[in-house]
């Protein structure tokens, strides 16, 4: 077992404050990951800070009843990303496909295109080819190592796709795919960013947009929370809930001082498992290094994600052949998709859904998409008997970024200060995963490499 400091138990108290081997900031798939890793490792000193009253992160599961739910935030897996499939087979939670056989329906003003559906955006294969070729420049957890990388910075997906002459038939399935997997518009997308999403693919382009044989393929049972919500029973006391770190003290030379609205705890390591722009609501003292702050302070802290999910006693749209994605070219459906529970015993449509078309009252808006699923696929779309809606950027102080959507000139700049550690502080969260960095895999792996980074910290300050 890992030492704890002298004269403590697990979790001992020392006049008013409590003292730990190591503190765990954040109760989403990175910090959960770290603490198990820890107990398993044998570790005992530990405690998770979690600040809202629940764990997950931008995880977040709809209660549907009877044991049924539906994903307010990350939901899918696909291939290559292992360390997620892997903690889910540790903890016993099963997957099953995404559905996507049948028929997608495209609305343009009054009229509904129906096609086909191969479980994929099916861009233009010679672009892709070329976009595959590029990636392969741009390692995924340093993308500012790239031998291009100012070049390729300095410019969005957009400069790059307008050099290309996209057919218009197409252009709907560029910003689509970007806006899902990126997180904004092409015309906001650093290239670098992009190709380094790409490479995490192993530059296979589909492996990063397609539901079939992508990172949109698999679902999983119980929705994806229960990744969080296992690992945190499993950790019991460990995990405190409501428990924002507002302030950090001594971080250079430990023990460190961690302050919650609860009280203060001190710790000889702190694994930070948070988005930089998170970390930067935490007052440091002495000041993080300049590069770091800035670097936090500038990080894209906007979360355009809104997402809606209709329930429907059946899933009506598959009898008549087709699979419930809607796309519109103008209008507040980004991507529907059937998310109905693995049994089809009864109907899910959820959305990506643009604010900037839907109202924010969400009766209001629940009642505007009914009317859009009815264009698509039937009248029977226009009683859903529940609506859910979850704009991250409105409610939430404690995710800020949904998926970060790096700018131009971003990481070339500012890259380099997001892994280094400082002091006793470890930089974890999925922003921070040598692969997949934005999804549900990076974090889980970020949170393997803190584990092992806090460990490792210990042992060499008692030898
Ligand atoms: C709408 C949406 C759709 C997505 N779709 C997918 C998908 O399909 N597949 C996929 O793989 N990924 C998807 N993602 C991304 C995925 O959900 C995230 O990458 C992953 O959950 C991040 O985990 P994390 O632990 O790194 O960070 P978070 O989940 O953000 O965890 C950070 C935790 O820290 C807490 N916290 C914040 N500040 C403090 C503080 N000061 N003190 C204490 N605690 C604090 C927060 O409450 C939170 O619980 C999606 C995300 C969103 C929002």
């Amino acid at each position: 077992a890992t030492a704890v400091l002298p004269g403590t138990g697990p979790s001992a108290k020392s006049g008013a404050q409590e003292v730990v081997d190591i503190v765990i900031i954040g109760g989403g798939l990175a910090g959960l990951t770290a603490a198990r890793d820890l107990k398993k490792a044998g570790c005992e000193s530990f405690l998770v800070l979690e600040a809202r009253d629940r764990v997950g992160g931008r995880t977040l599961n709809h209660d549907l009843g009877k044991g049924y739910f539906t994903e307010a935030g990350g939901q899918w897996i696909g291939p290559g990303q292992t360390a997620v499939a892997d903690l889910a087979r540790e903890l016993g939670v099963g997957t099953f496909p995404a559905y996507w056989h049948g028929k997608a329906s495209f609305i343009a003003g009054d009229s509904v295109a129906r096609m086909e559906s191969t479980g994929g955006f099916d861009t233009d294969r010679k672009l892709t080819g070329e976009l595959e070729e590029l990636s392969k420049l741009v390692p995924s957890g340093a993308p500012w190592k790239s031998p291009r990388a100012a070049e390729l910075d300095s410019m969005t997906v957009g400069d790059w796709l307008a050099k290309k002459n996209v057919a218009p038939a197409d252009q709907l399935g560029w910003a689509t795919g970007v806006a899902l997997s990126g997180g904004t518009s092409p015309a906001r997308l650093s290239m670098l960013h992009w190709l380094s999403m790409v490479n995490s693919a192993d530059s296979i382009y589909d492996r990063l947009e397609a539901v079939k044989g992508g990172a949109q393929e698999t679902r999983i049972s119980g929705g994806s929370q229960i990744l969080s919500i296992k690992m945190a029973q499993a950790l019991g006391d460990k995990v405190r809930l409501e428990s924002p770190v507002l302030r950090i003290e001594n971080w250079r030379d430990g023990p460190v001082a961690i302050h919650t609205p609860k009280g203060v705890i001190r710790a000889r390591s702190v694994v930070v498992a948070l988005s930089p722009p998170l970390c930067n609501q935490i007052t440091f003292d002495p000041p993080l290094p300049a590069k770091r702050h800035e670097m936090q302070k500038r990080w894209p802290a906007f979360s355009p994600a809104r997402k809606t999910a209709h329930v429907y006693k059946k899933a009506f749209w598959r009898e008549k052949g087709l699979n419930g994605w809607i796309f519109q070219s103008k209008g507040p459906v980004m991507w529907a998709y059937d998310n109905s529970p693995e049994d089809g015993s009864f109907g899910v449509i959820n959305a990506f859904v643009v604010n900037s078309w839907l109202p924010s009252d969400t009766k209001a808006a629940g009642k505007e998409l009914s009317r859009i699923y009815a264009q698509a696929l039937g009248e029977e779309a226009l009683n859903p008997v529940a609506y859910y809606d979850h704009d991250w950027g409105q409610c939430d102080k404690w995710t800020l970024t949904c998926i970060s959507a790096m700018p131009r000139n971003f990481l070339t700049t500012y890259g380099d200060a997001l892994h280094p550690p400082a002091g006793r502080l470890i930089w974890s969260g999925t922003e921070t995963a040598d692969i997949w960095a934005g999804y549900m895999d990076g974090a889980v792996r970020s949170g393997h490499k803190a584990a092992l980074q806090a460990l490792q910290a210990i042992n060499e300050r008692r030898a």
